[in-house]
């Protein structure tokens, strides 16, 4: 058993009251607050599977993760010093090094893998980011999720070294899904932080929200302060909260990563942090690009050339 049954009984019987309620609270959840989070969502022998498929053998994947080391903004888009002054939100530098095990290097009978493939998940996701408990009534296709087609990153597995962190930023995908393996010996570090969603969609395309990155940490940002030109009739909005979400081994992730800005601090301790990402997309047969694939594995391959199964 890899899904934890026990636990999550009602994601066998997706259209019942009782998968409603789950789904209702889940989906609130992640509007109101940026994360829909499943506690124990795979059992304690799958992610023991999980780690020792990456930190066993003479070559251990998680040895082999090929390492981005990256200065970024928060909207991970160049900077840009026509447009927006250089102390502004949208030209903030920050920095990230993770590393990551691509999905064709793990085994073809890996655990991950069979999660990725599980249909109950891929539902489970589309009824929470979509609003419909019942794709099968689903007539027109504009609110299906498809399994990306990414033969290295529709599934891969971030590796955050001792040192490592992910700093702030918006992810590009609208959603993403996450399910911690192993987290830092150190309990203190290796922390995912979220705020409220506070990127707003404006005309189908989410617009910056400067101020409120701006308001977000006024002392992280001290310097962008000038950003903040708040008149009398526009008072500012206090400032969002910022989570720190309680990441166990087995613990799922759904996350408006394109809206709640986040981060990963910093690890200390003796063991990679290791985190799974599950890639959904509206589109059939979504890949990234090539620049994509090369930033954070190295190398590419299209998606025409590969079996994902
Ligand atoms: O490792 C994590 O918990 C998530 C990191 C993250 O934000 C990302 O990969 O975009
Ligand atoms: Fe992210």
């Amino acid at each position: 058993m890899i899904i934890n049954e026990e636990q999550y009984p009602w994601l066998a019987t997706p259209t019942t009251s009782s998968s409603e309620i789950e789904i209702n609270r889940a989906r609130a959840a992640l509007q109101n607050h940026g994360a829909a989070i499943f506690p124990n969502f795979i059992t304690i022998d799958a992610i023991n599977e999980i780690v020792k498929e990456m930190s066993s053998g003479s070559a251990k994947l998680e040895d082999q993760a090929y390492t981005t080391n990256t200065t970024h903004t928060p909207y991970l888009r160049d900077i840009n010093s026509i447009k927006y002054p250089s102390n502004s939100i949208y030209n903030h530098k920050t920095h990230t090094i993770v590393a990551s095990t691509a999905y064709d290097e793990l085994s073809n009978n890996s655990i991950l893998k069979q999660l990725y493939n599980d249909p109950r998940l891929l539902h489970m996701v589309s009824s929470i980011v979509n609003g419909n408990n019942n794709q099968e009534e689903d007539n027109d296709n504009s609110n299906k999720l498809y399994l990306s087609n990414d033969p290295l990153g529709c599934c891969s597995v971030n590796v955050f070294r001792p040192d490592y962190y992910h700093g702030f930023h918006y992810d590009e995908s609208e959603f993403s899904v996450t399910l911690m393996i192993q987290d830092a010996s150190d309990k203190e570090s290796g922390l995912f932080q979220y705020t409220d969603p506070i990127r707003t969609k404006n005309n189908n395309d989410l617009n910056l929200s400067l101020e409120r990155t701006a308001d977000a940490f006024p002392k992280l940002f001290a310097e962008h302060e000038n950003e903040n030109n708040h008149d009398n009739d526009n008072p500012p909005l206090p400032p969002p909260k910022l989570h720190t979400l309680d990441f166990r081994p087995g613990t799922l992730l759904v996350l408006a990563g394109s809206k709640s800005l986040h981060r990963v601090t910093k690890v200390n301790g003796n063991r990679n942090r290791l985190v799974a990402v599950l890639t959904f997309s509206r589109r059939s047969n979504f890949c990234n690009t090539q620049q994509t694939q090369k930033m954070f594995w190295g190398r590419s391959i299209s998606s025409e050339t590969t079996d994902l199964t």
